[in-house]
């Protein structure tokens, strides 16, 4: 048994080294996976510039835009588009709503336009700098990808150092969500921001800006730990099907939102990009030394990604969507 984590186990990598001194970068990445699902990356090559603009767009909309603009554009039957206040359950045994809006982003194009959905005007007019930061972000997952694989010793004979970009060529499960978790007049501990839950994908990258709130649950403890903001750094998450990958060598850990007596009264706002592989692409294990390979049943149906992605996002929203 590897010792217990606490928060303040969440790793910090340096990806900038995976070219400079690869082992411990690889090393490093593959230890953070194992442990606890959850670490910082530094020197991640998303401009400090273009997180703050993202920031003040996601704000502004959600400030400025009137509720009946926003609720034209409501989510699709892909998860694309707005969802208002309190209709998911990512805690899927609650039933009061998550107290947050949000607004979802699937693909762009090279002409950076989105294909998934029709945009508000309020974000058509900013598709070009929505759709090249969602790039800069797809590039990120990338190199984690490679990362990734590398600590995986992957054969090169089976894909090598590309086999999880391989399965992220389509990125048509791909999204981007920005979050607006409004403020409370008081504080009201059976609220939640967002619901205990893991991410559907494969990895996550979370911005987030000034109002904490975010918990995780390190493996085999039912206790919470709040994650800290720190500046330049962004956090990165293992989603469930890098677990489903790896057989639960990398963890998919429980993480929530929640109120606590000095956020409540603040507005919250996060983005995150969900990295998700193509809808086909199969769940079953990776081709690597570090994980187990058990006689398969032929006739036992393997989950894709895509299937995955839509069992729990129904049961997140319910028949609402
Ligand atoms: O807003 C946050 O900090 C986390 C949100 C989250 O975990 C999610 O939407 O999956
Ligand atoms: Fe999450």
């Amino acid at each position: 048994m590897s010792k217990p984590v606490v928060y303040e186990d969440i790793p910090i990598i340096d990806i900038s080294q995976f070219k400079t001194d690869q082992q411990t970068c690889v090393q490093q990445t593959k230890d953070a996976c194992e442990n606890l699902g959850f670490f910082y990356v530094k020197n991640h090559g998303i401009s400090q510039e273009k997180i703050a603009e993202i920031f003040d767009i996601s704000k502004l909309y959600f400030e400025q835009q009137p509720q009946e603009a926003k609720l034209k554009y409501s989510m699709n039957e892909r998860y694309h588009g707005y969802a208002a206040m309190c209709t998911e359950n990512l805690d899927t045994k609650r039933t009061n709503g998550d107290v947050k809006e949000s607004f979802t982003f699937g693909e762009f194009n090279d002409n950076n336009e989105a294909i998934t959905q029709v945009l508000p005007p309020f974000f058509e007019e900013r598709a070009e700098f929505i759709a090249s930061f969602y790039k800069d972000c797809h590039d990120l997952c990338l190199k984690i990808f490679q990362i990734l694989a590398t600590a995986l010793e992957i054969p090169q004979s089976e894909g090598g150092m590309h086999w999880l970009e391989e399965r992220h060529r389509s990125n048509a499960n791909t999204c981007m969500r920005f979050h607006h978790y409004p403020s409370m007049d008081k504080f009201d501990s059976d609220e939640i921001r967002a619901g205990s839950h893991t991410d559907y994908g494969s990895i996550t990258i979370l911005f987030q800006k000034d109002i904490g709130g975010l918990e995780i649950q390190p493996p085999g403890t039912d206790k919470w730990f709040p994650v800290p903001i720190i500046p330049n750094h962004l956090l990165i998450n293992i989603a469930d099907c890098l677990s489903f990958w790896t057989k639960g060598l990398f963890k998919s850990i429980m993480h929530r939102v929640s109120f606590d007596n000095e956020n409540f009264g603040l507005n919250r706002y996060s983005i995150a990009y969900f990295c998700i592989a193509g809808p086909d692409v199969k769940l079953d294990p990776i081709p690597s030394k570090f994980i187990p390979t058990s006689e398969n049943n032929k006739d036992e149906k393997v989950l894709t990604a895509g299937e995955h992605l839509m069992r729990r996002a129904r049961a997140a929203y319910g028949s609402g969507y």
